[in-house]
């Protein structure tokens, strides 16, 4: 299989059918035959050229008439492609890079083949010349370029942090992530599964913050591996695991998820409740909810309880009879560019507004279904503080009958270990700059 064939269909899915990076490139990655060597360059060109997009349009305008906004489909990704690996991959000679450009051409913008094949080569020649903006020049337009954020997204970001702040997050943001496992401790022990990646030739660790959590180094394709297939393991990140924890569900309880799919806080919830009890899995997507019972399925649970419902409505059924509820609401996913970085690009100004008053009426209907000393906790894998902060401060304003609990002391209580990104109010307040994990946001309430 050609990689940069390969690349620009998935490229082509996530940037004009908006799939998501992963699940477009898993599908690939699945149907077509690749030898490892190509594997890497084809995960290479699709992370790279996303994550990097906005700086190659700015290089690929500094050589064409016709602006990257203006250019077709097409020809615009074919020349992204051919940027990105001129600009940032030292080992592919600048001769196969046009080469294969001209290829893709061929097939999918025959017209504009001459048009590739001069910029392209333009570039190669004189990609020095390219006047890159100066941080001291102009801020804003600078972290716009460099780390290729839309500019509404810098000034936004810009409001709230300083500016060396923004740029450690986008810097952080651009890295690749490690994968982190969720051990399924209800079929099998984390040294089982510590032994299973390593007979398979791969580097693994227990997080030293959460014994359920385990790192994995050299994994290319997940799509045959064992401990997956047999449901030892759930693919999640180590951030998102500590919603679960802190919700503190326990055998036998009455559990709802509100926005659950697809399924990875649910599933760690049934196995800290030990398979015992009943979880109330909810979302508006019934296809994303059929993921839930196949994970269900694999993980060997069967106290989830799937429902399309949109947590915008009040169920009155449901009100003062839950245990624990959750939250973990639609947002801006900024907390998690580094994992798919095409959010950068999905993320709308108009669309911040809209998300924060879906938040306030999904906490708002949930804080109605918690019973007396239940508990309510919402989450969020953005660092917007408006989806955050915003959200949770103006909840608390208006509910004298729910009391904050303030994560870091409960956590000391009982672990006596300071996980180190407690803020001053007890919420879970996560950088990937600061911790090394997928930004994300957790606060708890108590019901009275
Ligand atoms: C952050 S994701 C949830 C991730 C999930 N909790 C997990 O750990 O796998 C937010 C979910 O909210 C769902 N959603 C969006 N609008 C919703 C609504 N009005 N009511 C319920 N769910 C909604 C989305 O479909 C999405 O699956």
């Amino acid at each position: 299989m050609n990689p940069r064939k390969g690349a620009y269909r998935v490229l082509s899915k996530v940037l004009y059918e908006e799939t998501y990076s992963n699940i477009a490139l898993n599908e690939e990655i699945q149907k077509g035959d690749y030898k490892d060597k190509d594997l890497n360059l084809l995960t290479e060109i699709v992370y790279g050229t996303i994550e990097k997009l906005l700086t190659l349009n700015f290089g690929i305008d500094h050589f064409s008439k016709v602006k990257t906004k203006k250019m077709d489909e097409a020809t615009r990704l074919i020349l992204q492609i051919g940027a990105y690996q001129i600009l940032f991959l030292d080992r592919v000679p600048d001769f196969a890079i046009a080469n294969e450009a001209g290829k893709l051409a061929r097939v999918y913008a025959k017209r504009s083949k001459g048009f590739i094949n001069g910029i392209l080569r333009n570039m190669i020649r004189r990609k020095e010349e390219i006047s890159w903006p100066k941080k001291e020049a102009n801020l804003p337009l600078y972290l716009s370029v460099n780390y290729s954020y839309p500019m509404w997204l810098v000034e936004e970001l810009l409001k709230y942090y300083s500016a060396e702040f923004t740029e450690g997050f986008m810097k952080a943001s651009a890295e690749n992530p490690p994968m982190y496992f969720r051990v399924n401790t209800l079929k099998v022990s984390r040294e089982k599964v510590l032994e299973a990646f390593k007979k398979q030739g791969l580097e693994a660790e227990i997080s030293a913050l959460l014994p359920e959590a385990i790192k994995v180094q050299g994994l290319k394709n997940i799509s045959d591996f064992q401990p997956l297939k047999e449901g030892w393991v759930h693919i999640q990140d180590i951030s998102s695991m500590f919603a679960a924890k802190f919700l503190d569900p326990r055998p036998g309880e009455y559990v709802m998820d509100l926005c659950s799919a697809p399924g990875g806080k649910t599933t760690h919830i049934a196995q800290l409740m030990e398979n015992k009890g009943e979880i109330i899995a909810r979302d508006i997507f019934p296809h994303k909810l059929r993921l839930i019972e196949e994970h269900s399925h694999r993980l060997g649970i069967n106290i989830i309880k799937t429902r399309q419902f949109s947590g915008e409505n009040l169920d009155k059924e449901s009100i003062g009879k839950a245990d624990r509820v959750l939250v973990d609401a639609p947002c801006s996913g900024l907390g998690v560019i580094r994992r798919k970085p095409e959010i950068k690009y999905r993320v709308r100004k108009e669309g911040l507004e809209a998300l924060q008053k879906l938040q306030r009426t999904i906490l708002e209907n949930a804080a109605k279904y918690v019973k007396s000393g239940g508990v309510l906790l919402y989450s969020t894998c953005t660092i917007h503080p408006l989806e955050n902060q915003g959200i949770t401060e103006a909840f608390l304003k208006n509910h004298g009958d729910f009391v904050p609990v303030d994560l870091k002391e409960e956590t000391e209580s009982r672990v006596n270990s300071n996980l180190g990104f407690f803020n001053e109010s007890g919420a879970v307040v996560i950088f990937p700059q600061e911790h090394q994990m997928d930004g994300f946001y957790i606060r708890k309430f108590q019901k009275q």
